[in-house]
């Protein structure tokens, strides 16, 4: 290293004399682990391991081995250093310093220290200095080597017991203490020696060492492929391991909760089980499900992540990854459940964040026609990306651009869905530079500074501009329904849960958004106290074994404080949310009145809009300032209104107007109503043969022989999809444009040029690759059988006939045979039966007020815990080794 330095001598020397000082303060400050071998001195510890700077003396070393292997201090030692095997000992004074003599020993030796006959055998032995001054060898230094390197084996295979003082067990539970101070001690030291895995029973504790170790490549998938926990060293691939095979062996769903602060590789966990869980279903060979499933990875990562300052990388919303499997154990396919992601980012970064990485890989990465169709600008130039910083270090904005076009391309956006969705990303950034001004002087009405925007942002939106003017500087009071998300359900699949959750989080300033993720990870503490210590206990009791039970903390009476109907805190929320009159302070004058004395809350001395809540992990001060804002967070109609309004398919299918839920409830009322009229014509045809006036009610052939069900709009709507989708013509243009649509939400989209080709976008804003619209049936759907043929399309045909035959009936329509299989209803009316159309659609639901982001945000919460609770856990808890992403596996 100084070799090179002083060959640099063109380069500016104060650079590097603030190079070189502040390397030399590193390695001043840096910590080594120095393993000093005893022998003799200490029976059954093979060696040592000592922290120490670089300053640090062999005294020092010796005081802390004396300590350590608990020896006789009336006795005199010194450190020996032996360098290569056989080769002479070193004495080492007691001021000189170890670590030194350590750095100038070749790197073959540091890299292999416990190699017998590797050639280069370089260790610190411990020995005893005799009265006189000589030393103590107690037999040759080779043959004692050679019985310790020996003894090493045996306890590597299990054959010795762990000696004390030597390397920490790799599962804590084994610890003779168990101590806080012993296992942050033990997992230091193992992650000194790069092993940054530890068990502590079943948990899998995982330190962030900031540098990828080679531990992940396709020799440890197999390594660790059907092995019981704790066989090898640990490992996150043992996890996924394990709950595969016993989800497979015991029939029953897995789950595995990773947390951890910001930054502390949860992400990264989640990557790695994903990647083992669809290598060990597919043994080696790469299927397309599993394509899709990685692929999924990056594209999350472009829209959710962001650079904060505790990670370049920061996942700014929770996930649910469900991976399920066929009985034979092969992936079915995935699923991911999305939590709270943070919306206030997207026109606000604190300092040293950023906005989500989406935008900086568009602008970096589009190529000269994108620009220009989608107007785009610099970074500088957008309001919602100049405000603090661009860059982050090591990022290639173009490759990253063209991974995110890949990975979009693999998980199934087409590229006319992915031209449309970095349309409304420019449209966003436009938005965003919007000013406004005061209309007149005495006026409080406002217009827009910049109208040139308007055009540009109308383009991309495919709105009109009028429209977009309006929207933008007025205000409707209506207000509409929001959309509740409620997942599909995969019924009777066995699967493996992966839990990324955000981590508690406890900043300077915290709001509605951290008050709901302290929530969230009370709730999984819960949880994991339930299976760790609860049911732990309640089945040793069970089984009789004598178990003194320890005390944990409950953290129940927080979670009631936050969320037990009536009087919580985000009840109370909720009912502040509906008062117009209400204010931050009668919020919090309410949660005074309702709490005071409650353990679980405090309110700070000094007068403050604000409360404190003792979480299980610690005390949080939440301001109140904006949780009524944040907890009503509806779209205004307005701007439902314009958006819906859009010639753009994907715009619309975002507003909730989903062509294809809406295509799939037509189609299912025009079977069920068909078969109606069909049963209800052949009784008629009955009745007229024998004369049976009985056996017909007069009100139900009235509406046969009206067939007026075909003059509904809906039905109408659905005849008209059926008999396109039969004819592969996609281009729906306006029959009727009178046509009342209030009942029938989200019909307009089916008269625009939607682009059929593209995959839709499901109710609750997810891409559905089931959803895609072609006349031979989705393709995912054939794959699970749901568009066959079956006996009973013969019946709609027959149906079919009659209606045609009627003279009352103006269309003529006809049904695909591949859309009537009885089974293929029931899966539709399963996976619709929530989307809000479906409700309008089935009149399940009247205008109700939308519910309120806690309560979503609680009921999605509650699906969650229900989901685990159905499953055997595994719990991984993330580590960050250090605040400044550090690469420090090997010098901790
Ligand atoms: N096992 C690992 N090996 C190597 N590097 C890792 C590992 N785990 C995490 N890292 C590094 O640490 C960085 C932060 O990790 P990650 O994004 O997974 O944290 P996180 O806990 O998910 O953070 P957040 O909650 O902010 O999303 C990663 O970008 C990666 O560089």
């Amino acid at each position: 290293m100084s070799l090179q330095d002083g060959g640099c001598s063109y380069a500016s020397s104060a650079n590097m004399a603030t190079a070189s000082g502040s390397m030399r303060r590193r390695l001043e400050d840096q910590e080594f682990s120095l393993r000093v071998y005893p022998g003799a001195l200490a029976e059954g510890t093979i060696y040592c391991p000592v922290s120490a700077r670089k300053n640090t003396t062999a005294a020092e070393a010796i005081e802390c081995l004396i300590e350590r292997l608990r020896l006789d201090r009336t006795k005199c030692y010194v450190l020996a250093e032996v360098k290569e095997f056989g080769g002479e000992e070193w004495i080492l004074n007691p001021g000189d310093c170890p670590v030194q003599r350590m750095m100038l020993w070749p790197r073959s030796a540091l890299e292999n220290r416990s190699g017998l006959g590797s050639g280069d055998d370089y260790r610190f032995l411990l020995r005893e200095k005799n009265l006189d001054g000589s030393i103590h060898y107690g037999g040759s230094l080779q043959m004692w080597l050679r019985v310790t390197e020996e003894r090493r084996r045996m306890v590597e295979r299990g054959f010795l017991p762990q000696p004390a003082g030597s390397d920490p067990p790799s599962d804590l539970c084994t610890l003779p203490e168990l101590t806080e101070r012993a296992i942050l001690e033990s997992l230091r030291a193992r992650f000194r020696q790069e092993k940054i895995y530890t068990y502590i029973g079943s948990i899998l504790i995982v330190i962030n060492p900031f540098q990828f170790l080679p531990i992940y490549n396709p020799k440890y998938v197999k390594l660790y492929d059907n092995h019981t926990l704790g066989k090898l060293e640990p490992h996150i691939y043992a996890v996924a391991d394990v709950a595969y095979h016993a989800m497979l062996q015991r029939r029953r769903n897995q789950c595995i909760v990773i947390s951890g602060e910001s930054g502390s590789g949860k992400t990264q966990s989640t990557n790695f089980l994903i990647h083992h869980l669809t290598a060990l279903s597919q043994k080696g060979f790469a299927s397309g499900v599993e394509q899709i499933i990685l692929g999924a990875g990056p594209v999350l990562e472009a829209f959710g992540n962001a650079k904060t300052a505790h990670n370049n990388n920061s996942s700014r919303f929770g996930k649910f990854i469900q991976v399920n499997y066929q009985e034979s154990g092969t992936v079915r396919g995935a699923y991911v459940e999305k939590y709270l992601l943070e919306k206030s980012r997207l026109v606000y970064q604190e300092h040293n964040e950023r906005n989500y990485h989406v935008f900086y890989y568009l602008l970096a990465g589009a190529s000269e026609d994108e620009r220009k169709s989608f107007h785009l600008l610099k970074p500088e130039e957008y309001h919602y990306l100049n405000q603090d910083c661009f860059t982050v270090e090591g990022e290639d904005l173009k490759h990253d651009f063209e991974r995110l076009q890949l990975a979009m391309e693999m998980v199934g956006f087409l590229p006319t869905t992915r031209k449309q969705i970095f349309s409304l990303l420019s449209a966003i950034l436009h938005l965003g530079n919007i000013r406004y001004k005061k209309k007149t002087y005495r006026d409080d009405s406002i217009d827009i500074c910049n109208p040139e925007v308007l055009p540009i942002v109308s383009e991309l939106l495919e709105v009109k501009e009028e429209m977009l003017l309006e929207a933008l500087t007025t205000r409707k009071t209506v207000t509409v329904g929001e959309r509740l998300i409620v997942p599909y359900k995969l019924a009777e699949i066995l699967s493996i849960g992966v839990l990324d959750i955000f981590g508690f989080e406890d900043y300077e300033n915290n709001s509605f958004e951290q008050f709901c993720i302290n929530f969230a990870n009370e709730r999984l503490q819960h949880y994991f106290n339930q299976h760790i210590f609860k049911l732990e206990q309640e089945e040793y009791r069970a089984e009789g074994i004598t178990w003194h039970n320890i005390d944990y903390i409950d953290n129940s009476g927080c979670i009631n404080l936050i969320s037990k109907k009536p009087t919580a805190l985000f009840h109370l929320l909720d009912e502040e949310c509906n008062f117009p009159q209400a204010s931050n302070q009668t919020l919090l004058d309410k949660f005074k009145r309702q709490h005071e004395g409650n353990s679980y809350i405090e309110f700070p001395a000094v007068m403050e809009p604000a409360f404190i809540i003792r979480h299980y992990a610690g005390k949080v001060k939440y301001g109140v300032k904006d949780f009524r804002e944040k907890n009503t967070d509806h779209m205004r109609p307005d701007i439902v209104a314009l958006l819906k309004s859009s010639k753009n398919a994907f715009i619309c299918g975002l507003m909730g107007i989903d062509p294809v839920a809406t295509f799939r409830w037509a189609v299912l009322r025009a079977y069920f109503r068909a078969l109606v009229a069909f049963r209800e014509a052949g009784r008629r045809h009955t009745h007229k043969k024998t004369g049976n006036d009985a056996a017909v009610p007069c009100a139900v052939v009235k509406t046969v022989d009206s067939f007026s069900f075909l003059h509904h709009p809906v039905h109408q709507r659905s005849l008209e999809i059926l008999q396109r989708c039969k004819d592969e013509k996609y281009s729906i243009t306006r029959k009727n444009p009178r046509t009342p649509l209030s009942d029938l939400q989200g019909t307009n989209a089916l008269n625009e040029k939607a682009s059929w080709d593209g995959y839709g976008v499901g109710c609750n804003g997810r891409s559905s690759r089931s959803g895609r619209l072609s006349s031979t049936g989705s393709p995912a759907l054939e794959e699970d059988g749901i568009f066959l043929n079956s006996t009973s399309s013969k019946l709609l045909e027959r149906a079919q006939g009659i209606l045609l035959r009627n003279k009352n009936c103006k269309i003529k329509p006809t049904l695909p045979k591949h859309l009537l299989d009885v089974k293929s209803l029931r899966y539709l009316s399963s996976v619709t039966l929530h989307d809000r159309i479906t409700k309008s659609l089935l009149h399940l639901h009247k205008k109700k007020k939308p519910p309120s982001i806690s309560a979503q945000f609680q009921a999605s919460l509650n699906k969650l815990m229900e989901t685990l609770d159905q499953s055997e856990p595994y719990f991984v808890k993330c580590i960050r080794s250090n605040a400044e992403k550090v690469t420090t596996a090997a010098e901790a």
